[in-house]
């Protein structure tokens, strides 16, 4: 068994926390929190031991009638595996606690790349050995890299160019925005996402434009990729159909946005409704000549949860990146596109004619 705990229960580190615990070969020992919230409490009643991510705040927890099971030097001389989840940039804060502990960490895509030995992608990263730490890259780059691995394998890309409209904030971060506007973030180009792609994929040239937008949803990515050999637009759409890691939203399934597609998670029986794959529109998938375009939306809580679970298996152990994917899915259930066959009938449904 992996031993992993998660330095931070937030957004990202909550769903972290619950897929590892669906693992078979993985065990949470426990997770941090900062302070006593609504937050420790879920941890405490999913069951999750629960750790002060501060060591003098310890006293808060023990007052709020919370137990804890230690700090955070307790969880990290417990763990194979400490998976950073904290905000952006406080993980390089926490690197040298790690270090000190000696215990391998997995950072998430808020930290710049520096911070670990490689920047991970389970799609797209080549080979990677000997790492004491990683970084899962952001949602956004997650979705990307997803996307271009087998669009450079399969045609070649010459060049992809992606405007990205992300969303403003997540949806318990009431502070967030913009509440009334479309702001391009940054304004410059490219944004943080494409250098962040070469990260994983060191030869694949793309472009990126972001604005941030007044919803909470999703991001929304519009995707031009100038191919080396010219594909059909039935060809690109098999080859993503046969990524276990993109839904194709079939043109029948009525599905026009992120509203649709959240609700469409829920009915399914999603834990809080998360999306783990790309959701490209099938019928936005188009080529005129060696350009291909398509609308891609991303569950910006949810598509890198599956990526930090392959990310432990990979500093933990020798498991196959195949392997490792197939069993994070298999553990899941991601692979949402299995979910509706070519005839809208759901999975596990009898077909009439049978
Ligand atoms: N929310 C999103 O859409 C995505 C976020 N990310 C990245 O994941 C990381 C975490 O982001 P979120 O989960 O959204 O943040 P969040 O703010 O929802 O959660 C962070 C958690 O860490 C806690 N925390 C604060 N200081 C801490 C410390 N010193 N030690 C341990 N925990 C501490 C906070 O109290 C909070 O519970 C960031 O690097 C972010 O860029 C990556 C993909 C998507
Ligand atoms: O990693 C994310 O987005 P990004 O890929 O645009 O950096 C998450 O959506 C967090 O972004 P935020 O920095 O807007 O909270």
């Amino acid at each position: 068994m992996i031993r992993v705990g998660v330095n931070g229960y937030g957004t990202i580190g909550k769903r972290v926390a619950d897929a590892v615990a669906a693992q078979p070969d993985m065990e949470l020992v426990g997770v941090t929190k900062t302070s006593p919230d609504y937050g420790a409490e879920g941890a405490l009643r999913h069951g999750y031991d629960l750790y002060a991510a501060i060591d003098d705040r310890a006293a808060a927890f023990d007052e709020a009638g919370l137990a804890t099971a230690g700090t955070l030097g307790d969880l990290l001389d417990a763990v194979d595996v400490i998976v950073d989840c904290a905000p952006a940039g406080v993980g390089e804060r926490n690197r040298p606690t790690y270090e000190a502990h000696g215990t391998p960490a997995i950072y998430q895509g808020g930290e710049d790349a520096g911070i670990a030995d490689a920047s991970f992608n389970a799609r797209a990263s080549g080979t990677i050995r000997d790492a004491d730490s990683l970084r899962v890259v952001s949602c956004n780059t997650t979705g990307l890299s997803r996307l271009l691995a087998p669009l450079d394998e399969a045609y070649g890309v010459e060049k992809a160019r992606v405007t990205l409209v992300r969303r403003g904030g997540d949806p318990s971060e009431t502070g967030r925005g913009p509440i009334n506007d479309v702001v391009p973030d940054p304004a410059a180009v490219p944004s943080h996402h494409g250098p962040d792609v070469n990260a994983v994929l060191p030869d694949v040239t793309v472009d990126t434009a972001a604005l941030k937008a007044p919803v909470t949803g999703m991001h929304t990515h519009s995707v031009n990729v100038t191919l080396e050999r010219e594909p059909t637009a039935a060809a690109v759409r098999e080859l993503l159909r046969a990524e276990t890691r993109v839904f194709l939203i079939p043109e029948h399934a009525g599905i026009d946005g992120a509203g649709t597609l959240k609700d469409y998670a829920a009915d399914v029986g999603r834990p809080r409704g998360d999306l783990w794959e790309n959701c490209v529109w099938e019928e936005s998938v188009s080529v005129q000549g060696r350009d291909l375009y398509l609308f891609q939306n991303i569950h910006q809580e949810a598509d890198v949860v599956p990526e930090n679970v392959d990310a432990v298996r990979t500093l933990a152990t020798d498991v196959s990146r195949e392997e490792s994917v197939a069993r994070t899915n298999e553990a899941l259930g991601v692979g949402l596109d299995s979910l509706l066959s070519d005839d809208g009938s759901a999975r596990g449904q009898v077909p009439a004619d049978d």
